[in-house]
């Protein structure tokens, strides 16, 4: 599927949550969406699956506007940190309905992960601990097969070694059944090597889009003296440089290889501090 963000803009009275925002995403792929606190990334993903109106430009998924959409609706699930589903509900009554809304619903699925997340079918929602919650947002995010599934933080309450077995479940899913799935996290270092691509969002702009091999691999800080790394990053991309004692560190786009022959200490940037040195930069220029 081929999702177009055209010059969209959405406003909310005054705030503007996104800024004449463009890009294009075409599945089957991981998708990374990060960006601080307020940067517009769940806007975003309520305009995506139809939910809300961009006040400008369009969104468009295969050409079509999802907004009132039912054909649409039905090929777009999002799941977000929490309230996903009513509270008088009990877990069987959810999976009924999201089985029925979803043509390619995966029952042997549901049931699997309802057992391995420990979750009783005739539990009510509202009985639900925060973790039981996006366990069960999870489960029916995983199992409708919707070829674009939007997690937008899907993990509240859920402890270090549960998330790690759902990022396992969900590149299982992936491998089973490729399909588009956008994943919006606070914690990036913990899933960075499952996107394929990332996007970076920073006050309603968007600041990246890079597949996460030319990140990992084309991106380094370089530590020597001030001279020495101002002289190697001349014409070169940099992110952001700092320096301490007639030291200094670059953050760059560039090849390690190259740095390394010129006798300076090189190392990757973990994904998380990208992500900071990017969106602090923009905010500066
Ligand atoms: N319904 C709303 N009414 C008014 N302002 C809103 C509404 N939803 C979002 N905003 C504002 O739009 C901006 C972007 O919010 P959004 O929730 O899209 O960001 P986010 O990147 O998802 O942040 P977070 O990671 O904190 O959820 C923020 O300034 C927020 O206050």
């Amino acid at each position: 599927m081929k999702i177009e963000v055209r010059k969209v803009t959405k406003r909310y009275h005054l705030d503007e949550a996104l800024k004449n925002v463009s890009f294009t995403l075409k599945g089957p792929k991981i998708y990374g969406l990060l960006g601080r606190n307020g940067a517009g990334k769940s806007t975003f993903m309520d305009i995506l699956a139809g939910n809300i109106l961009a006040t400008s430009g369009e969104v468009l998924i295969d050409g079509e506007n999802p907004f009132d959409n039912q054909t649409l609706s039905s090929l777009v699930c999002l799941i977000k940190e929490g309230n996903n589903f009513k509270r008088e509900l009990k877990i069987k009554e959810v999976i009924r309905i999201y089985a029925f809304f979803y043509p390619e619903w995966d029952q042997q699925l549901a049931e699997q992960l309802l057992h391995e997340y420990n979750l009783k079918p005739q539990a009510k929602i509202k009985t639900l601990s925060k973790g039981m919650e996006s366990a069960l947002g999870i489960i029916v995010g995983l199992a409708s097969k919707a070829p674009i599934t939007i997690f937008d933080e899907p993990y509240i309450g859920l402890d270090a070694a549960a998330r790690k077995n759902f990022y396992k479940q969900m590149l299982e899913e992936f491998e089973n059944e490729k399909r588009m799935i956008i994943f919006s996290t606070h914690l990036i270092d913990e899933v960075s090597l499952m996107f394929e691509e990332v996007l970076i969002l920073q006050e309603g702009r968007l600041v990246l889009q890079e597949s996460a091999e030319v990140l990992r691999e084309q991106t380094c800080a370089v530590t020597g003296k001030v001279e020495d790394v101002e002289a190697f990053i001349k014409g070169k991309e940099v992110i952001e440089k700092k320096q301490l004692a007639g030291m200094m560190t670059a953050y760059l786009f560039g090849s390690m290889q190259e740095a390394e022959e010129q006798g300076l200490k090189v190392e990757g940037i973990p994904t998380q501090e990208l992500m900071i040195h990017l969106t602090e930069k923009k905010r500066g220029a």
